[in-house]
């Protein structure tokens, strides 16, 4: 009842919304990230039901799943990643958002259904196999070196290439959207000399939405890592961030926070690079 009833004031409210500005604006980012809240608290009835071997606090577990479940969470990253490709493979549509003076620059599309996704591209002082590590094979550590992340949690490692994570956002002074946790696979790919790293959002029913938070939904998402012509210790960046933030919040909100956390994880990782070169 609650959120059907949600729903019908915020179907109301949307024309006198998208005219509000400034604080109104912020204001109702906030109502609404509230109501999102308690919205995810009526939803909280316990269904924990494993699924596919995977239970969040038995992810360590030594029997293995069933193959096709397996086969399951592959699927899932290779599709995702074929998706997130053919996405940024289009190069019809995109539109300039930020250009950084540092050659950073964000274009943003807006796909079928009204989803705007955002890519960025960068040049990194670092080789491609050094961002793999970073980005794929200690994907846990990202909370050491960016703020943005709470936690991140291998759940299920599903042969070399294909993992399943739960990953939290962190509660960041002046981010409107708010904590966020997610439920991904993971999937990356060597080809060539460079590094692909897909994703999607899975639902488990033995890891439902946490208390208190909203669960978000990331991807169809890739990034890709390229050598660049001639020097083996740079490489290009291209991420896709295809989000889904969830919750009742403004649009242009939305759309203002995600370039903006793009550019906050491209400079976290290049603080993270620079340490790196300095220990050796
Ligand atoms: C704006 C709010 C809601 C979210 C802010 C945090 C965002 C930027 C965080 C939360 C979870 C993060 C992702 C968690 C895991 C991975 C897998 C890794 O192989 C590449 C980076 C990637 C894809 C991260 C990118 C940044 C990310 C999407």
């Amino acid at each position: 009842m609650l959120p059907a009833v949600v729903k019908l004031c915020c179907g109301i409210s949307y024309p006198h919304l998208r005219s509000t500005a400034g604080l109104q604006r912020t204001a109702m980012a906030v109502i609404g990230q509230e109501i999102a809240h308690l919205q995810r608290w009526g939803q909280m009835q316990p269904r924990m039901r494993t699924h596919a071997g995977l239970n969040y606090n038995e992810s360590k577990r030594e029997d293995a799943p069933a193959k096709d479940d397996q086969l399951f969470y592959v699927q899932q990253g290779r599709g995702a990643m074929r998706k997130a490709l053919s996405m940024l493979e289009d190069k019809d549509g995109w539109k300039v958002e930020i250009r950084e003076s540092n050659g950073d620059v964000i274009c943003s599309k807006v796909m079928p259904g009204a989803r705007k996704v955002f890519r960025l591209e960068a040049v990194l002082e670092a080789g491609v196999d050094e961002l793999y590590d970073l980005l794929f094979t200690r994907v846990e550590e990202m909370h050491q070196w960016n703020p943005s992340i709470q936690h991140i949690k291998v759940l299920k490692h599903v042969g070399p290439e294909t993992i399943v994570t739960h990953e939290v956002s962190a509660e960041t002074a002046g981010n409107l959207i708010g904590q966020r946790d997610f439920l991904s696979v993971r999937h990356s790919c060597k080809q060539k000399s460079c590094v692909y790293l897909g994703g999607a959002a899975i639902q488990l029913e033995a890891i439902p939405p946490q208390a208190g938070f909203v669960r978000a939904e990331d991807g169809p998402t890739c990034i890709v890592i390229q050598p660049l012509d001639g020097d083996t210790r740079k490489s290009h960046f291209t991420w896709l961030l295809n989000m889904d933030v969830k919750g009742w919040l403004p649009k242009s909100i939305v759309n203002q926070a995600l370039p903006r956390a793009q550019l906050d994880f491209t400079r976290h990782l290049r603080r993270r690079l620079t340490a790196s070169a300095t220990l050796g």
